[in-house]
């Protein structure tokens, strides 16, 4: 049974013709993207996506979905994956490397649906370590506030190239492994107070439903 396939396919049923849909990155939304394109063709609805990385605008492309920007359009709904879900929805997010331009598609969206198997739940965030986009001038700054704050920074590096992954905005990811986070709001704030931090991967008090894939179905929370 693919979860995350179930939980993909469920949220692009939510789709209504004429919406603009933040389209979000990673396996999960990789079969949202897969169906709404599906049931373009079938339905015959038309809708619009803002792709939040290159992956999902090429994903966009070969399912025939018109994309267009934040500039053009406003965003009705977002749908988006997540590495960690915590009880009170707050996320981690980043594993794809994609959390700065997802966390700005996916705030300025009217709803923000998360999908996932239920193995991303979790009863604390901080197992998976937060994602930080950084200005590659920054790393030891960052490495030096991030250590002071208690974590344990690594730069993620790349697995077909020598050296460190490089996001789609020409910067290096940071996985800072905070192992529980008691106060994932305030740790969001504080992370992207220091220079050099683009964005990092705590996205909290934003997400209107999760839709989640379980060995019985469909879940919906919230
Ligand atoms: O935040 C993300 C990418 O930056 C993804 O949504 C997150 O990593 C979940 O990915 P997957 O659906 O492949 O488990």
């Amino acid at each position: 049974m693919n979860l995350k396939k179930i939980a993909g396919f469920a949220a692009a049923e939510e789709i209504q013709d004429g919406q603009i849909i933040g389209l979000g990155t990673g396996s999960t939304t990789h079969y949202f993207i897969e169906k709404v394109g599906m049931r373009m063709k079938e339905e015959e609805i038309n809708v619009m996506g803002i792709p939040t990385s290159y992956q999902s605008f090429l994903l966009a492309k070969e399912w025939k979905i018109p994309v267009t920007t934040l500039e053009e359009h406003d965003v009705d709904i977002a749908v988006d994956g997540a590495d960690e879900i915590d009880p009170n929805f707050n996320l981690i997010k980043g594993g794809g490397a994609a959390h700065t331009l997802e966390k700005i598609v996916d705030y300025s969206a009217e709803k923000l649906i998360i999908i996932a198997d239920d193995s991303k739940i979790v009863n604390k965030l901080g197992k998976f370590p937060v994602p930080l986009e950084i200005i590659s001038e920054s790393r030891k700054p960052v490495f030096s506030a991030l250590e002071d704050m208690g974590a344990n920074p690594k730069i993620r590096m790349a697995q077909y190239k020598d050296g460190p992954v490089i996001s789609d905005n020409g910067n290096f990811i940071v996985d800072a492994d905070f192992r529980e986070i008691d106060n994932p709001i305030q740790l969001e704030k504080d992370l992207n107070s220091i220079p050099g931090v683009v964005e990092n991967g705590i996205f909290s008090q934003m997400v209107d439903q999760v839709i989640l894939g379980t060995s019985d179905g469909v879940e919906v929370l919230k």
